[in-house]
């Protein structure tokens, strides 16, 4: 018996035309943010074991680095520091907004150097406090949201004041999207400013490469009290929605491919809101690993999750395979 008329499916997508129209969004070179580590060594280019092709740059080498992407068409990045003088850390994470800082001397070199390039600064101190919380900590050890949340807006207004086109707050601290923006009212900043949330951040496994990349890395305990538990969806409504009253710009969703159904959902309830998802060191890792290993082929896999972001809502992807994408973009 033949197929009904309704049935038909495969001439819809028969031709690679036809296949790329399939698409409710296509990948572009817009919609890449590159993570990248500045190091307090100004003419470093370290390796990272834990990341295959990442470097921390010393501030020095930027143009070394980023002019190549930028003439592929890199449009935006977002910066971590790293420290390498452990000893400079304290209780409060000082260095993150200093004039020392390589963040904030990055901040401006790329400014400097690529005029259209879109600087984007995560928000965090983990990356400068002695303990290695995202936050400014009780003498038990536990967060002081109030005393966080005040650091975490006068490091977002001095990033601001550097130059960023974008902070985005990766602490996951209460109420930290109204200080920032309140922060930059004050500072009349708020109207070239934005803010993209980390809203719904997971403490997740997959972040382990990044915390040796940045140093970061929690001297006790963990960060199950302030980053969200990895089965609560309702939890990550709830910040999604707490952040958008608060003022954000847009939504970040992270990990990405293990939790697509939030990044679906921050869509949904952002739907007039850019939706970013980051995919993280341990994803970046992993997907390494397998093609070494010969599971299967780089380019063919790291599309397939781009293609997946893309189908969940995402309008923004982080990701470390932003080089890599550049390229096969083009062909
Ligand atoms: N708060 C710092 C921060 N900002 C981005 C990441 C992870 C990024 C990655 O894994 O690529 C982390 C690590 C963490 O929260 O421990
Ligand atoms: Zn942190
Ligand atoms: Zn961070």
């Amino acid at each position: 018996m033949s197929v009904e008329i309704n049935s038909l499916l495969h001439a819809g997508y028969s031709h690679p035309l036809f296949r790329e129209w399939q698409a409710t969004r296509s990948i572009t070179k817009s919609a890449l943010m590159y993570p990248i580590f500045i190091t307090d060594e100004d003419d470093a280019k370290a390796e990272i074991p834990s990341m295959p092709n990442q470097f921390q740059w010393g501030v020095n080498r930027l143009e070394e680095f980023l002019g190549p992407l930028v003439e592929r068409g890199l449009r935006s990045v977002i910066l971590f520091g790293v420290i390498t003088d452990f000893s400079k850390k304290d209780s409060r994470g000082s260095l993150a907004d200093s004039n020392e800082c390589p963040v904030v001397r990055a901040v401006k070199e790329i400014r400097r150097l690529f005029p259209d390039l879109v600087v984007a600064c995560d928000v965090c101190l983990c990356e400068y406090t002695s303990h290695g919380h995202c936050g400014i900590l009780y003498d038990d050890g536990t967060v002081n949201n109030a005393k966080s949340v005040e650091r975490i807006a006068e490091v977002s207004g001095n990033y601001a004041l550097a130059g960023a086109h974008i902070i985005s707050p990766s602490d996951c601290m209460d109420g930290r999207i109204k200080a920032i923006k309140s922060k930059f009212m004050e500072l009349d900043l708020s109207h070239r400013v934005a803010v993209i949330s980390y809203s719904a951040k997971f403490a997740s496994g997959f972040f382990g490469p990044f915390r040796d990349a940045a140093g970061s890395a929690p001297s006790f305990g963990d960060r199950k009290c302030y980053q969200l538990p990895m089965n609560a969806r309702g939890l990550a409504r709830r910040a999604i929605l707490r952040d958008l009253r608060e003022g954000a710009d847009g939504i970040m969703v992270k990990p990405g491919t293990p939790y697509l159904d939030v990044l679906a959902e921050a869509a949904r309830l952002a739907e007039d809101y850019p939706i970013a998802t980051y995919q993280v060191s341990g994803e970046f890792a992993t997907i390494h690993a397998a093609a070494n290993a010969g599971v299967f082929g780089l380019k063919q896999h790291v599309m397939e999750t781009m293609h997946g972001f893309m189908r969940a809502g995402a309008s923004l992807v982080l990701t470390y395979f932003t080089p890599e994408l550049l390229e096969w973009l083009d062909n």
